[in-house]
């Protein structure tokens, strides 16, 4: 399933009082902005995230966006936002039509806290619903006022919830609730699940987080100052190892690191049987903790029959930066008796770094025989072994 999350940080905050506007103020060391993504950012189940701006505050974006210390792949490229939050939204959802995701979940800018379990129910609630709001239950007596601040009555607030962000919806419907609100001449709805119920959608509500507050006014940012004390975001390194061992077979080649190597044996396998590539797809499905090679592409599987190793990798790479995280450096050595690695290296370098999008130096290649010694040294089979270093980003909310 594909998943994007919009943020919509293109307001004035101007009931936050002077100053820049509060999407990009500090909490800590931290833009409120950069705390906000980078919760959907390291969220595995977030594919895509787009961030709509005010055109005037590009410099305070880039600089947000700075602080976030690996760049992510699953952000896309910015976009200006309109003069209501009805029409920022709108320029969210038209710049991720090309990608046409399955869910998008909006969600405020000026809430920084909205926490990984509150984005999961928004993704359940969504994918059951169409579209869901989180809530939550109100605890003061909520009076409905008239025009000389008299009551006009009192509603059973058990049947009230306070409703946040992330609002979540099946894309399309959506889209094409915002295209006929505004094509009706609206745009002040204060919240999508107002404009989808303007639009004739049921809207369910799920339970939202006490703690997911928006910064509205000045006091709201000393209750998020003392929040983000104990609230830290860092990008940990990660180590995993890989693994890999083929027999020799008939043939005349084997593949590789990616390169097809002339050699008078084959290797027995189902796919391409490349040691290399399969030791540095287990070393990073490693670090994420997400299982191995045949978890993923399994050998029972007859559309893997014959295929190319290089797929296999970059399935990883990517599974990494769904994660929001990047891949660090990778490292593999190559053991047999022949053919030798030498004459091939530089390719095979450049072949894995073209494959995971790594620069050269980031990608080590080595070899050794084993002294005659073991199934290598009896040139009975093929083996490599690999390590990949990765960065995840890592919230402590
Ligand atoms: N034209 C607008 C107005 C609001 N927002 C965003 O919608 C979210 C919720 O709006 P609110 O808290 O009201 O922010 P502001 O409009 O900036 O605040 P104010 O009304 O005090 O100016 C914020 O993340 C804000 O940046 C937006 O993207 N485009
Ligand atoms: C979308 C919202 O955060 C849900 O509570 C809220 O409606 C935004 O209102 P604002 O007046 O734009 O802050």
């Amino acid at each position: 399933m594909s998943v994007a999350a919009l943020i919509v940080a293109a307001g004035r905050g101007s009931r936050a009082g002077e100053g820049i506007p509060k999407q990009y103020r500090l909490l800590g060391e931290m833009p409120v902005l950069a705390r906000t993504l980078s919760t959907f950012l390291a969220h595995p189940g977030i594919n895509h995230t787009v961030v709509v701006i005010h055109p005037d505050d590009r410099a305070l974006y880039e600089g947000a966006i700075a602080v976030l210390p690996v760049p992510s792949a699953t952000l896309l490229p910015c976009v200006h936002g309109g003069a209501t939050r009805q029409d920022s939204v709108r320029s969210g959802l038209e710049a991720l039509t090309g990608l046409n995701p399955e869910l998008v979940l909006v969600h405020d800018a000026a809430r920084p806290f909205p926490g990984p379990d509150l984005i999961d129910r928004a993704i359940g609630a969504s994918g059951r619903w169409g579209a869901a709001v989180p809530g939550t239950v109100v605890t003061d007596t909520i009076k409905v006022i008239g025009e000389r601040s008299e009551v006009i009555s009192t509603p059973d607030r058990s049947t009230l919830r306070a409703v946040q962000t992330p609002q979540a919806f099946r894309f399309p419907l959506l889209l094409d609730a915002h295209r006929r609100a505004a094509a009706a001449g609206l745009h002040a709805f204060t919240d999508d699940g107002a404009l989808a119920e303007w639009a004739g959608l049921p809207v369910h509500v799920f339970e939202g987080a006490a703690g997911n507050i928006k910064l509205t006014h000045p006091a709201d940012f000393q209750e998020a100052d003392r929040r983000s004390k104990g609230n830290t975001m860092a990008y940990l390194t990660r180590l995993g190892t890989g693994f890999d061992v083929h027999a020799f077979g008939a043939g005349d080649h084997v593949w590789l690191g990616g390169i097809k190597v002339p050699h008078d044996r084959g290797v027995l396998a189902h796919s391409d049987g490349d040691v290399i590539l399969h030791a540095l797809t287990d070393a990073i499905l490693g670090a994420l903790a997400d299982g191995d090679i045949g978890t993923h592409f399994p050998p029972s599987d007859p559309q893997w029959r014959g295929a190319s190793s290089d797929r296999f990798l970059a399935h990883a790479v990517e599974r990494v930066a769904k994660r929001g995280g990047i891949v660090d450096h990778l490292d593999a050595t190559l053991l047999c008796e022949k053919p030798r690695l030498g004459p091939h290296r530089e390719a095979m370098r450049q072949r894995i770094a073209g494959i995971t999008g790594l620069r050269l130096d980031q990608v080590s290649l080595k070899a050794t025989t084993t002294e005659k010694l073991g199934f290598t040294g009896r040139s009975e089979g093929i083996a490599a072994q690999a390590a990949a270093t990765i960065r995840l980003p890592e919230v402590n909310a």
